[in-house]
């Protein structure tokens, strides 16, 4: 979201919107697609049914106006057929502006046409054939949810239309005619408030769900923000104790009952504390942030993730990982960190021992006697002069 916009919004809502038109440009825009989108596109039905009773007005012109019959077929058919075309233009098409005009021109050439009829009969001496415009002007502020704007523009226009049709060519007794205009005119008056209200709600309600939307995404991302930080480890920026033991309790579950194997390595740096002795805390950090770094980069596959255990020691999780694979593994970190060079002040560099354990879970065995096999490898590769990877075999006890 972009965060003028929701400036703009709050400041819309706050200043209102008499003349139906957001000052931010970019809100006015992102409004019409809104609009275009949610409710102009879903007047088209209730368009298209307009168009169609007054095409079956052609069955009242059979009884009402017989001797105007042949005429009126031609007029209805004229403007019907191109007008459905029309409005399955409108439908698929994807500018807003010109499908709001063409609407506008279906209206007007509807109402044309039966002024048109109204004048017809008129000369007839038939004088209540004209109320037709009242339908359409109702239809055009209502139903067809245009804008307001092209709403009062296109109502204007059928009754200047009416007017030139009916009242300008004194085809009807002029106690008839303004009778009618005035009717026309309050039917209008009252629809066009009904589309301002209309327009006015909509613009409300897109503001407030559009705020809504800017705070729903917010706290999303607080939520993971805080998740984030809640799973991690500060100093080294691997995973947590927590996130470990969340995470292995459902690899554990899946490779039980999947009868996958699980592999567990268990990484401590070796002489640490003499580290920390003789160089210092600060630089005993270092040590753990760039091991932490070389292990993270050598967890490869997504399922695989690395956790820092506590201390300076780590703790890799591979599911589905065969015991062999996971000595190797295993190896070659071990060989990245030595290779690392950096010095130790008791001579040589900084190095890890690392104890592998692998195992396919059965429901008999608890969760964390395979972390037990691992720390206990780890253990014995220390036992056995450090810098060294052991695997834990299955026979071996517990220490
Ligand atoms: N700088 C620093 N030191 C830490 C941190 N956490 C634990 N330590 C130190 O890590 C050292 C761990 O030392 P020990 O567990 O005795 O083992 P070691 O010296 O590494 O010896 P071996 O494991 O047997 O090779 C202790 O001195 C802790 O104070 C930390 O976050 N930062």
């Amino acid at each position: 979201m972009i965060p003028n916009l929701e400036k703009a919004a709050s400041e819309a809502l706050v200043k209102g919107f008499r003349q139906l038109k957001f000052d931010d440009i970019q809100l006015e825009r992102a409004f019409e697609r809104h609009y275009f989108g949610q409710f102009f596109q879903k007047a088209i039905p209730a368009l298209t049914v307009g168009v169609l009773l007054y095409f079956g007005f052609i069955f009242g012109d059979r009884f009402m106006i017989p001797e105007l019959f042949e005429e009126s077929i031609i007029l209805r058919v004229s403007i019907a057929i191109p007008s459905i075309f029309a409005l399955f233009v409108i439908k698929w098409g994807r500018e807003s502006h010109w499908q709001y005009l063409v609407t506008c021109s279906i209206f007007c050439a509807v109402n044309a046409s039966i002024s048109l009829l109204g004048y017809w009969a008129a000369l007839q001496g038939q004088h209540y054939y004209q109320s037709g415009t009242l339908l359409v002007i109702m239809l055009c502020c209502t139903l067809a949810r245009l804008p307001f704007r092209y709403a009062f523009l296109t109502t204007c226009l059928m009754l200047t239309t009416y007017g030139l049709a009916i009242g300008a060519t004194q085809a009807s007794p002029s106690d008839i005619f303004l009778n009618n205009l005035l009717v026309f005119s309050g039917v209008a008056f009252l629809g066009l408030v009904s589309n301002y209200q209309h327009n006015h709600d909509v613009r409300k309600d897109f503001l407030q769900s559009l705020l809504l939307n800017v705070e729903k995404e917010r706290l999303t991302l607080d939520k993971r923000k805080f998740q984030h930080i809640s799973n991690t480890d500060g100093l080294s920026g691997l995973y947590n104790r927590r996130f470990l033991d969340q995470r292995y309790a459902l690899e554990w579950q899946s490779a039980m009952q999947l009868k996958t194997s699980l592999s567990v390595m268990m990484i401590d740096i070796d002489r640490f504390k003499n580290f920390n002795d003789k160089a210092g805390h600060h630089e005993g950090d270092q040590v753990i942030t760039d091991v932490a770094t070389t292990l993270k980069n050598s967890v490869r596959r997504t399922q695989d993730f690395v956790a820092r255990y506590g201390g300076e020691e780590f703790i890799i999780i591979c599911p589905s990982m065969e015991n062999e694979r996971a000595f190797d593994m295993a190896e070659q970190i071990r060989k990245k960190v030595e290779s690392m060079n950096i010095p130790h002040p008791d001579g040589g560099v900084v190095s890890v021992s690392i104890g592998v354990s692998t195992t396919i879970p059965e429901e008999s065995d608890h969760p964390s006697s395979l972390q037990k096999q691992a720390d206990f490898a780890l253990y014995q590769a220390k036992k056995s002069g450090r810098n060294r990877v052991h695997q834990a075999n299955m026979t071996e006890e517990l220490g």
